[in-house]
């Protein structure tokens, strides 16, 4: 059996991970060794096998053991062993959920529902790093992947909606404090049938301007009733690094542009406005695609549903989408609903479309896992 290390499966990510893999019974195909940067010496979760104690995260020789390392650790962890790993004339499977090696040569993003056949000819081709996508990425690839492969999209746009999970556990943690403490604010007036709702509203406000250095630690202003238009870091030409990835690595993950040859398809134009939202773990996005051609809308119904078996389309209708194509209707399911499908008032061509996806599944832990049964099945 091969021995796989996992690094940070008691992180966020690396929990939904566990709890897939369990629910999988990835389990029985792997040898684990879990590893840690905190707490080497430990005990290993329940799921350890023949190794029961945590093994040192940042220990080149140990990690050298594996024949496959899936991390869900981060950018700086990635950032720091990967390159000393490989120095050390490591040759093994690298899976990570982190982004620092995305857009490397070397590397594969890895959305196999939607890029099979690029992981597979990587794969024949001995490349040995599989990163998992940006979870917008994944989830808007996931629900529209199929007017991709048909080749229908000539350009389109993505206005995000984006969790507080994307930040992270402790932005999640934040989010909800602060609700917490908008709310209480306001308790005795909401109490009130009576009340005046423009006095709550300034209440609101009033603590929303006031809310100390602690109470926004995370995301730096309030997010709680209130949105952030801007997500990672600012590249200087006015486009955040989240945006710069829609394109980028969409265009990575199916394998079309320059980069792979004078054979691949040309770049699909993808770009848009990335803003965080006060939803806590699934990211939403409305999208304007433009079509090469005027398909009517049944057609393309039935290619999105065709598209895998996690695609659903929701009829657009105001009943179905306010129940089905909501952050509250997605969290915890693979299901990618698109929905609000209809031609646009510029032309047939223009197709209009709304999706959402649980971004520490598709987004985040599913790839991965899908990416190790790969290897493990190659
Ligand atoms: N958050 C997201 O939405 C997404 C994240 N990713 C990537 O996944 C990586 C990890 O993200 P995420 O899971 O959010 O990170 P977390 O901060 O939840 O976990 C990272 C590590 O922090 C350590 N840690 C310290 N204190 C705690 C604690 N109280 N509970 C759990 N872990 C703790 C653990 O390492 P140890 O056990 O060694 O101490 C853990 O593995 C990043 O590279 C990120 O870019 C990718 C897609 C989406
Ligand atoms: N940046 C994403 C989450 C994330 O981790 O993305 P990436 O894996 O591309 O760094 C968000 O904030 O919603």
């Amino acid at each position: 059996m091969k021995l796989v290390g996992l690094v940070g499966w008691r992180g966020m990510v690396g929990s939904v991970l566990m709890q897939r893999m369990q629910e999988e019974g990835d389990f029985a195909h792997i040898e684990p060794v879990f590893f840690s940067t905190s707490n080497a010496g430990g005990k290993a979760p329940a799921m350890a096998k023949n190794e029961t104690t945590l093994k040192d995260a940042n220990n080149i020789d140990e990690l050298k053991k594996c024949d496959i390392i899936l991390t869900c650790q981060g950018g700086d962890y990635t950032t720091e062993i990967f390159p000393q790993l490989r120095a050390a004339g490591w040759n093994g499977y690298w899976i990570d959920a982190a982004s620092t090696l995305r857009m490397k040569d070397d590397a594969i993003i890895v959305l196999d529902p939607v890029n099979l056949d690029v992981i597979k000819d990587a794969l024949s081709r001995g490349v040995k790093n599989y990163i998992g996508g940006n979870c917008t990425v994944s989830c808007m690839l996931m629900g529209l992947g199929g007017l991709f492969q048909k080749d229908l999209v000539e350009w389109m746009t993505s206005m995000t909606y984006q969790a507080a999970s994307g930040g992270g556990a402790q932005h999640m943690r934040e989010l909800l404090t602060q609700f917490g403490s908008i709310n209480a604010e306001v308790k005795a007036l909401l109490d009130d049938p009576a009340s005046a709702i423009l006095e709550i509203d300034r209440k609101v406000l009033a603590k929303q301007h006031s809310m100390s250095a602690e109470e926004t630690r995370q995301f730096g202003v309030p997010l709680g009733g209130n949105l952030i238009p801007w997500i990672d870091k600012d590249l200087g030409n006015g486009v955040s690094r989240e945006e710069w990835k829609a394109g980028a690595e969409t265009n990575k993950i199916l394998g079309r542009g320059e980069a792979f040859g004078a054979a691949a398809k040309s770049a699909v134009p993808v770009d848009g406005l990335c803003v965080r939202i006060g939803a806590m773990r699934c990211h939403s996005q409305a999208l304007t695609i433009k079509l090469r051609k005027d398909v009517p809308l049944d057609e393309l119904e039935g290619i999105i549903a065709e598209t895998n078996q996690w695609a659903k389309v929701v009829p657009n209708t105001r009943e179905a989408s306010m129940k089905d194509l909501t952050p509250a209707a997605v969290t915890g399911s693979l299901t990618i609903p698109v929905g609000r499908l209809r031609k646009m008032q510029m032309g047939g061509e223009y197709l209009s479309a709304f999706t959402v996806g649980d971004q520490l599944l598709w987004g985040a832990a599913e790839p991965l896992r899908r990416m190790l049964r790969i290897v493990l099945d190659k």
